[in-house]
């Protein structure tokens, strides 16, 4: 496994350059590995909370435009945000499959139901990636993603998908606690199963074991680990999703933490392929197509978990974990006198 704390190395694989951000208020940690078809950029920092960016405008060599960064990105998510679990039959697995981290998603195309518009107060988070990224991007499809806590994973995929593109670029912006984000090279990035191979329900959201039995894994080639923290952006290029699998595993101790994908979707009936087997097994589950699946707010997460830890250890004022964990910054409370209890999911076991 490649560590982050090795970046500066340039042997082989480990081809990480660190390297100013035309914002100059973040650094980038850039690979462009041509041999191995890994492109990767980090942002580091760029939508931290903590920025001093009191002034809030920032210049940008790359665009004319100007970022406003100084929104609390964190918390506005949480707030307005409505999240469900993605929950499905496979057809490949005879089961039922739930994903391990809760969901949102604005946009996309509109005759995938059900479509849901981009919110007004999401539209100048988009906006700033946008204009940070250069206008070689327009992305209109935003995939979030909420892991409660560090039992909360996405499995081994990749993003690569017909409707994305050739060579899509893929924007990701962490928020909150710091996560391990690992890539690992394929030989085939939709490996077979059973002597199956079809792509259509090969997925993010089913176990993780899937892909470590089956074929595909490029042995040779270490795995790449990073550490990403509030407000790194991090930005896949190129051929990336053709030969490497990505993923978030669980992290004991791990508190919230948010996740932005930011996508292109491309227009045309050519792009069609492969997308209601997307919106599936990706985002909305086995609802049918004239319905949303059931949602919840952050906070109406957090309550349902609170009153489970209260029933579990009556009398125990228990602290939420973000606000107790180094690496997170607890969300500003609208009332700061609740306490809020969240289970540590071990001690429901
Ligand atoms: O949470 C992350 O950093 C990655 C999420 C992801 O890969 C996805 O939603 O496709
Ligand atoms: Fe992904």
């Amino acid at each position: 496994m490649v560590k982050e704390d090795e970046a500066t190395k340039t042997v082989g694989m480990d081809q990480r350059k660190k390297i100013n951000c035309c914002c100059l208020t973040s650094n980038i940690t850039r690979i462009d590995d041509d041999e191995k078809e890994l492109h990767v950029d980090i942002h580091r920092g760029l939508f931290a909370s903590n920025n001093e960016k009191s002034t809030a405008i920032i210049n940008t060599t790359s665009t004319t435009n100007n970022l406003n960064l100084n929104t609390n990105w964190y918390d506005q998510l949480l707030s307005n945000v409505r999240w469900h679990r993605v929950k499905y039959k496979s057809s490949r697995f005879q089961k039922d499959c739930t994903t391990p981290c809760y969901t949102a998603f604005y946009g996309g195309r509109t005759e995938y139901a059900p479509y849901i518009p981009i919110p007004q107060w999401f539209q100048p988070l988009i906006d700033e990636v946008n204009s940070h990224l250069g206008d070689h991007v327009q992305f209109n499809a935003f995939l979030l993603r909420l892991y409660f806590d560090g039992n909360d994973e996405i499995a081994w995929h990749t993003d690569g998908r017909t409707f994305l593109g050739e060579k899509p670029t893929i924007a990701s912006l962490s928020l909150g606690c710091k996560a391990t984000f690992e890539m690992r090279r394929m030989t085939n990035v939709w490996p077979c199963v059973n002597g199956s191979n079809n792509i259509s329900s090969n997925d993010s959201t089913t176990n993780s074991k899937r892909a470590a039995t089956s074929t595909g894994v490029d042995t040779t080639t270490p795995i790449q680990s990073f550490t990403l923290q509030d407000g790194d952006l991090l930005v896949m290029r190129g051929n990336t999703q053709k030969h490497w699998h990505h993923r978030v595993p669980k992290e004991k101790g791990r508190g919230v933490r948010l996740n932005i994908n930011f996508r292109y979707v491309l227009p045309g009936q050519d792009a069609e392929r492969g997308q209601m087997t997307y919106y599936k097994y990706m985002v909305f589950g086995d609802v049918p197509i004239d319905q949303e699946p059931p949602s919840w707010t952050y906070d109406t997460i957090v309550s349902k978990k609170g009153g489970m830890m209260n029933f579990v250890q009556k009398g125990i004022s228990a602290m939420v974990p973000r606000e107790s964990s180094s690496n997170c910054r607890p969300r500003k409370e609208k009332n700061p006198t609740i306490m809020i209890a969240i289970p540590s999911r071990s001690l429901l076991l």
